[in-house]
């Protein structure tokens, strides 16, 4: 009975519509599936290609309920939609599929739902007393373009006629539920006022097939990312599984698949804006250069990012898409762990206490008064020395002297920098004396150990060419084993926030060879100092860039919102050149952010108690509040207490504890999301800090890019919001804010 290999597949839309399905219907479909795989022809199954269609067929799930599906193969199949009896068979001829002649995608349309539940419903209202001002007829939505241009685009066909008839944004919204992935995506493109040839090129441009489409080979089709199918069974059995399987896990866009499965000749590097799923996709691509790696039990692949609590994040979820098997050859650190566990190795009797950035200063500080020196500001010091001394890995007073200080704002004299590097040099015998280190001289010593191991490994390598490629010559690494790059792939996540030293650690650990290093983030959403051009150390991603733009978690509205905070500053790509967030868009619906203008700080922290409890159910945990500073934070949290509310900070690893609205600042949101998200205290002075805007004069370029980071910053925070983003501030609104408020007036208070 099994001896047939049976593909059975599913498309994402099918997926979608199983989902309302009630529980029992959900269950009857997993034992169908097992079943139709075992034999499709058993009787039970009743089997039959539908009227009129060749390649259409239905299958009974249980009593009631038929599966749809499309015989790619003779023993290929995909399912396409689970309906009622009652529904399949009364209307057939409304039910269409193709090939779409743009992306060479299988798509399946069923027209009598999409005239049930998006045309019917603004059917002609019942007759209402005449209205004196009773509005015009409404124009259609898409009269503007032709039938040919939108299927240029990539409507699907078969709705071109439907998308005629649109009047309404509630229409379009409902559309874009039914409609094929594309066809929502150019619709809400145009109806949002992109030019015809913007959505060409930035929605359509990206998933079209390369090749020419045979809109009659289905089985071409269905290998193609633009038909966004579970592909394993495993997957198929997730997908069925329950309300909140991760669909992240199954169903790629297809801009996403491709980046996961292309072979890269070198670095390769994916951008986008927040949400658009960049984390999925480096998530998938260890999956994949896994299934990839030979047998065994070492763990050839890092994943890698900025901090432990993004790394707990990354674990937990390779771990829900690949198991035990998946996380067994995988390697997940963050960059300051990596680069300490390099150092101790080397040195195992360093033990010295590693201080933060603020303590740095502090220590700064008390170097500059103890010195009685008034002329230096510690920040800036501090600064000079992670980014030209230690960042250059200058080592001497003369390189020093020749340093390049690209984008660090004013310029020093040569009289000047001669003080700097007394002062530096002062300030690492104070840190050995007191016995500790910073987390920047940790990533360069591990930058400095990694690059020479390296140098090391060329080396061997080099006498055995020259030995004729004999095996036989070897070098033990410290550990006792054969000396080797540590990892054949590196795959880095929120890749716009590591300094230059752990770029440099990353490449001398790893193979330089076909996707060695595979970077992922956002410089849009850079929130720490730390700007590099890959290029120059050591990291050539040119002609391996890519960008993602469609976002999975943001609304068009508060997406619309958090661009227009980020005014028109610039970006680059990491690599020297500039990038840019066009394109960048949501098929997510709701409402547009709230703004909400108070007299002081308290009224602002009891403004934000009373519309937490206004929104009752919401489980807490899904809702964030970030604030400018961590004293603000404690104070929200005590007064959401007041109002019997629990309150959980977030820390420098997570939050801290189970359960309570998540409070911290805006910088320990970076990565994190959340259904429903509170800013608050963006007020003028605070957002951006007070000490930002007095630089305006005193230090142009550096108040240049603070600003940015500033308001990169307030982007982050803004983004992580899911389904509503309220804003709050007292006094003076933030300079950010000028323009938002132009569009949307605040709410009264
Ligand atoms: N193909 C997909 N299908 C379903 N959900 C997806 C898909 N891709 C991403 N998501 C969801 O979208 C959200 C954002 O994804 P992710 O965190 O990977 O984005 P990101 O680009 O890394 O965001 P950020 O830059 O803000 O950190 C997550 O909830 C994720 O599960």
């Amino acid at each position: 009975m099994t001896g047939k290999n049976v593909t059975l597949r599913l498309l994402d839309k099918a997926d979608r519509e199983i989902l309302k399905l009630p529980r029992p219907v959900k269950g009857a479909i997993y034992d169908f599936q097992h079943k139709f795989k075992t034999n499709p022809d058993s009787a039970g199954l009743r089997l039959k290609r539908l009227q009129g269609h060749d390649k259409l067929h239905s299958a009974r799930v249980n009593d009631e309920y038929r599966a749809l599906l499309l015989r790619l193969a003779d023993d290929d199949w995909l399912i396409v939609s689970v309906k009622h009896r009652k529904d399949v068979y009364t209307h057939l001829d409304r039910l269409t599929y193709s090939v779409n002649r743009v992306t060479g995608g299988i798509e399946y349309v069923d027209l009598q739902v999409v005239q049930e539940e998006v045309l019917a419903p603004a059917a002609p209202r019942p007759a209402a007393p005449a209205e004196p001002a009773e509005p015009a007829a409404r124009q259609p939505l898409f009269a503007n373009w032709s039938e040919q241009q939108l299927t240029d685009l990539g409507v699907a066909p078969s709705l071109v006629p439907v998308v005629a008839a649109l009047t309404t944004e509630d229409q379009l919204l409902g559309l874009v539920e039914y409609a094929p992935q594309l066809t929502g995506e150019v619709l809400l493109a145009l109806y949002d006022g992109k030019e015809y040839d913007d959505v060409l090129e930035q929605v359509t441009a990206p998933v079209a097939a390369p090749d020419p489409v045979d809109p009659e080979d289905f089985r071409a089709a269905v290998e193609r990312p633009a038909t966004i199918v579970t592909t394993t069974d495993d997957a198929l059995r997730e997908a069925l599984e329950g309300e909140d399987f991760g669909r992240w896990k199954v169903f790629l866009h297809p801009t996403q698949a491709k980046l996961v499965t292309r072979d890269y000749s070198g670095p390769a590097r994916v951008g986008g804006g927040p949400g658009t799923g960049k984390t999925i996709v480096a998530l998938h691509r260890v999956k994949h250069l896994v299934e990839r790696l030979p047998a065994g039990r070492t763990k050839p692949v890092l994943l890698t990012t900025y901090n432990k609590n993004l790394a707990a994040d990354l674990r937990s979820r390779l771990l829900a898409l690949g198991g035990e098997t998946l996380l067994s050859r995988v390697e997940i650190s963050h960059v300051d762990q990596l680069a300490l566990r390099t150092v101790r190795e080397a040195e195992p009797g360093n033990r010295k206490r590693i201080v933060d950035e603020a303590q740095a200063v502090r220590e700064w500080r008390s170097l500059l008064d103890e010195l009685g020196e008034d002329g230096w500001d510690a920040e800036f010091l501090h600064d000079e020395w992670t980014q030209v001394i230690l960042g250059q890995a200058v080592t001497s007073r003369t390189d020093y002297f020749r340093a390049r200080r690209a984008g660090r704002g004013r310029t020093v004299s040569r009289a000047e920098r001669a003080e700097i590097w007394q002062l530096a040099e002062r300030f690492t015998q104070r840190l050995d004396r007191i016995g500790v280190q910073t987390w920047d001289q940790i990533a360069e010593r591990a930058a400095q150990l990694e690059a020479a191991r390296a140098r090391r490994i060329q080396d061997i390598d080099r006498r055995r060419e020259e030995a004729g490629g004999l095996e036989n010559v070897h070098v033990a690494d410290g550990s006792g084993g054969w000396l080797r790059y540590r990892y054949r792939h590196i795959v880095v996540d929120e890749a716009q926030d590591l300094r230059p030293a752990h770029w440099k650690m990353l490449r001398a650990m790893t193979t330089p060879d076909r996707n060695d290093l595979f970077l992922v983030g956002d410089t849009h959403q850079r929130i720490y100092k730390n700007q590099v051009t890959l290029g120059s150390l050591g990291i050539n991603i040119r002609g391996r860039s890519s960008k993602l733009s469609l976002s999975y978690r943001t609304t068009r509205q508060i997406l619309r919102s958090a661009l227009n905070v980020l005014g028109e500053e610039k970006y680059d790509d990491l690599d020297g050149s500039a990038e840019t967030l066009a394109g960048y868009r949501s098929v997510l619906s709701g409402a547009v952010p709230d703004l909400h203008r108070l007299a002081d700080w308290a009224d602002e922290r009891e403004a934000i108690a009373a519309l937490i409890e206004s929104w009752g159910e919401v489980p807490h945990e899904q809702i964030a509040i970030a604030v400018p500073t961590n004293d603000m934070a404690r104070e929200v949290a005590y007064t959401l207490r007041e109002h019997g509310i629990m309150a959980l900070e977030i820390g420098p690893d997570g939050p801290l504890g189970d359960s309570g609205v998540h409070i911290g600042t805006m910088f320990r949101f970076k990565g994190l999301e959340y259904q429903r998200m509170i800013i608050a205290g963006v007020t003028d002075g605070l957002v951006p800090r007070a000490g930002v805007q007095q630089r305006r004069t005193t230090d142009p370029a550096r108040h240049r890019t603070e600003m940015q980071r500033a308001r990169s910053l307030l982007f982050v925070a803004a983004t992580r919001a899911r389904d509503s983003l309220d804003v709050f501030w007292h006094g003076e609104p933030s300079p950010f804010l000028k323009e938002l408020i132009k569009v949307r007036p605040p709410v009264a208070a």
